[in-house]
């Protein structure tokens, strides 16, 4: 379980471009749950993201993550527990090492370094089944290195590399945006297939409405640092395009700064 309880951070404290990017805001989010964020530009999305993922100090509130108060755990620390995708295939890879040292490396997440850069028989064998399950064929390139993939497989690997120790949360920052629609569709497949395989904790940001409405069982929508919807369950997939985007006017009364939500 994870909880956030009275969030706060403002950026550029008493500057002309201060912002308060987490006004107040408490969320729990149970084991096994999928949740789908969604929001307009600058609503806050990425910073619930990092403040979970320990990429800044927040100004008030705490973080408990299974029963840990992770609140001043230093990002490293948070590592141990948190797997994190990014929308840039190129971050989350080292793109001169070989697909198998980089997978190495993904599986002593959480472990003491300092066991060589090897990679054993046995985690190659296991490295080799767990890429063949995503079908690119990237099982038989373990020895390229990763420079040389595409952007769709490079996100694959690091789907793989990331839930390749099972992390007690998975963090989705619009991991697919920078992807071709038919890559995009693939990832999200495979998103949508180790999630549910692993029974992973997971946050998913996502411009995407329908993608929102599809996966996950649970969708959240900020605006200016707080939650203005929560939906869960059979109330989720009851819901339409039609029906969140009437959620947002009533609750905010005004148009979607952000365009390509509507493109759902
Ligand atoms: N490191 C930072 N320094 C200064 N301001 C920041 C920083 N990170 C975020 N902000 C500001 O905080 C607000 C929330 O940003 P955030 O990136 O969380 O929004 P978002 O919902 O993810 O938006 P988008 O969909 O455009 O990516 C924005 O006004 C942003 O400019």
């Amino acid at each position: 379980m994870i909880e956030l309880q009275g969030c706060m951070k403002d950026f550029n404290q008493g500057g002309v471009n201060e912002v308060r990017a987490l006004d107040q805001l408490s969320l729990t989010i149970d084991d096994g749950d999928f949740v789908t964020v969604i929001g307009s530009n600058g609503a806050g999305k990425s910073t619930l993201l990092n403040a979970i993922a320990g990429g800044f100090s927040l100004d008030a509130g705490r973080i408990v993550i299974n029963g840990r108060d992770v609140t001043r755990w230093p990002e490293y620390r948070r590592a141990a527990l948190i797997a994190r995708v990014f929308q840039d295939p190129l971050l989350g890879t080292c793109p001169s090492a070989t697909i198998e040292q980089n997978m190495a490396l993904a599986a002593r997440r959480g472990q003491r370094r300092g066991l060589g850069p090897g990679v054993r028989i046995r985690d190659r064998q296991r490295f080799s089944e767990e890429l063949a399950r995503i079908g690119l064929g990237l099982e038989k390139r373990l020895q390229d290195r990763v420079g040389l993939l595409s952007g769709g497989q490079r996100q694959a690997l690091t789907m793989v590399m990331a839930t390749l120790v099972r992390p007690e949360v998975l963090l989705l920052d619009e991991h697919i945006a920078a992807l071709d629609p038919k890559t995009a569709r693939q990832i999200l497949e495979l998103t949508r297939e180790i999630i549910a395989d692993q029974g992973l904790t997971s946050l998913m940001i996502t411009h995407n409405m329908r993608h929102a409405l599809t996966l996950g069982n649970r969708l959240i929508m900020m605006h200016q640092g707080r939650i203005i919807l929560d939906v869960g369950g059979e109330e989720k997939r009851r819901l339409g395009v039609e029906d969140l985007l009437e959620q947002f006017y009533l609750i905010q009364g005004e148009a979607l700064a952000n365009d390509s939500m509507l493109l759902a």
